[in-house]
């Protein structure tokens, strides 16, 4: 499995930083998205890295609709992702990875939407992402939240592996539109 996951990730990449380079998409939020997004739901969204699907759009349409936004904060592999507050105009800080992260002094929040960066999908809503299960654990530890990856189209496979700790998506959101759960 470990094996079938390193060979998928390096082809996902690849098909991801081909798109992105010849591509100018957009990823906007569909209304279904929209609908979920009541004021004061925290909603996490990330900062992308090279050729990542933006979620920027996603975040200001949630903004524009009274939630809050968190992002993720990393310190290393060992330790669990936090989620930050931040809003438009605070700083970020260089941190892991070459992550651009908030300040580690920011308040703790609970997600209710988790928007996540992933490198690929398929219509089970499986999920693979860089491999460290960052969005594993927190999966397992907000398992109230919503789900929703964010992807460009370019990033689903026909079948992800799963391992016992992989939890599905309930959503995935490309520059196409929305995927949501169907039965196989
Ligand atoms: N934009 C974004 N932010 C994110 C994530 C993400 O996937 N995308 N994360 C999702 O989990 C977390 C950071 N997770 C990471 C997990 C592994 C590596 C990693 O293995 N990096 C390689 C170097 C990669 C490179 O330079 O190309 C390494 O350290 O060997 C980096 C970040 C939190 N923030
Ligand atoms: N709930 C969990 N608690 C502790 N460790 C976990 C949990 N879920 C996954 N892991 C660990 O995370 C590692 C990476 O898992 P996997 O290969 O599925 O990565 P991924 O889903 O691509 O990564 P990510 O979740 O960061 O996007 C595995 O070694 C696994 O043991």
């Amino acid at each position: 499995m470990t094996q079938e996951k390193h060979a998928l990730r390096a082809r996902l990449r690849a098909d991801r930083d081909k798109f992105a380079a010849e591509a100018s998409a957009a990823i906007c939020a569909p209304d279904a998205l929209l609908a979920k997004f009541h004021p004061g739901r925290v909603v996490t969204s990330y900062m992308p890295v090279g050729s990542e699907a933006d979620p920027s759009l996603l975040a200001a349409a949630a903004l524009e609709r009274g939630c809050r936004i968190a992002l993720p904060h990393v310190v290393d592999r060992a330790t669990p992702m936090r989620f930050l507050a931040w809003q438009p105009g605070d700083v970020l800080v260089a941190g892991a990875f070459g992550l651009l992260q908030p300040d580690a002094a920011m308040p703790d929040c609970i997600p209710d939407i988790i928007l996540t960066p992933l490198l690929g999908f398929d219509r089970r809503l499986n999920r693979i992402g860089q491999g460290a299960g960052f969005y594993d654990r927190a999966f397992a530890r907000f398992e109230n939240a919503l789900r929703i990856g964010v992807a460009w189209s370019v990033q689903e496979a026909p079948a992800i592996p799963a391992d016992i700790w992989d939890v599905p998506l309930h959503a995935v959101i490309t520059e196409r539109g929305m995927i949501c759960h169907e039965e196989p």
